[in-house]
């Protein structure tokens, strides 16, 4: 079977913005709706906060709209969290799950990440799952097998591949203006696929789209979005801003 992966560029907001950062996503759309639009999927995954009106100005568009996290339950007694039934319903069709700053401020662990992943699935959201190595990890030469066993224990296994995003962002990149080479990035997403054939079953790995992200910017989008099985970004400061969020959807131009 061949797979066709259609790029995706998602927009991580971290916790960032206030309503009148609305202006942004409505500059997205109208950059969005004006372009070959074809080529490439395009996500924005603002604060919860903005999901329901971000989805207002941008689903028109034909702009996915994000949340940036889910509980692992469908609904009950867990104040301040959010179920991915209530994130489908304010308009996401995504949910980024495992980000490395989840992982390391809430102490989430793979089987939390696989459980949140299956309650994305369970609502119908696409999961993102974020895996990745730290720098001191990098530095002992187990990248590999770090991500290996995140995916083994964050991605659950028996759903088709276009069921499920995944996100190679080593902590290390992320908001530090650093980036692995192009080659470092192609060993990392091919060895990504090779682990996501055996989560997922036999023929799979080659229909999931893997994300690159770890300070992605204008000036590096091209390359980075280049290399072999690098199948779009997860972008965090350079989303914040629409121009530098669509100059950055034009590496697909
Ligand atoms: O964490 C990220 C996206 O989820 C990457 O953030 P930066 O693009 O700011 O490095």
């Amino acid at each position: 079977m061949t797979f066709v992966r259609r790029p995706l560029l998602a927009g991580n907001w971290k916790m960032n913005g206030l309503r009148a950062a609305l202006t942004e996503v409505q500059r997205v759309a109208a950059g969005f709706a004006g372009a070959p639009r074809s080529r490439i999927d395009l996500l924005l995954c603002p604060p919860a906060t903005l999901l329901a009106a971000a989805s207002a100005i941008a689903a028109p568009a034909g702009v996915f709209l994000g949340g940036q996290d889910c509980h692992s339950e469908p609904s009950g007694a867990h104040t301040g969290d959010i179920s991915a039934a209530m994130l489908a319903d304010a308009g996401a069709n995504f949910v980024i799950i495992g980000h490395s700053e989840r992982r390391a401020d809430h102490g989430e662990s793979d089987a939390l990440v696989r459980a949140k992943a299956l309650a994305a699935l369970a609502a119908g959201l696409t999961p993102i799952v974020c895996v990745g190595e730290t720098r001191q990890e990098r530095e002992a030469g187990r990248a590999e097998d770090v991500v290996g066993s995140q995916i083994a224990g964050s991605v659950p296994p028996g759903f088709a591949p276009n069921r499920i995003v995944l996100a190679y962002e080593p902590v290390w990149a992320i908001g530090t203006g650093l980036t692995p080479t192009p080659q470092d990035v192609a060993r990392m997403h091919g060895f990504a696929r090779e682990r996501l054939e055996a989560a997922l079953g036999a023929g799979q790995g080659p229909g999931v789209r893997i994300l690159y992200g770890g300070s992605v910017k204008p000036s590096n989008a091209r390359e980075l979005m280049s290399v072999d099985d690098v199948d779009g970004a997860l972008v965090g400061g350079a989303s914040l801003r629409a121009d530098d969020f669509l100059a950055i959807a034009a590496a697909w131009a």
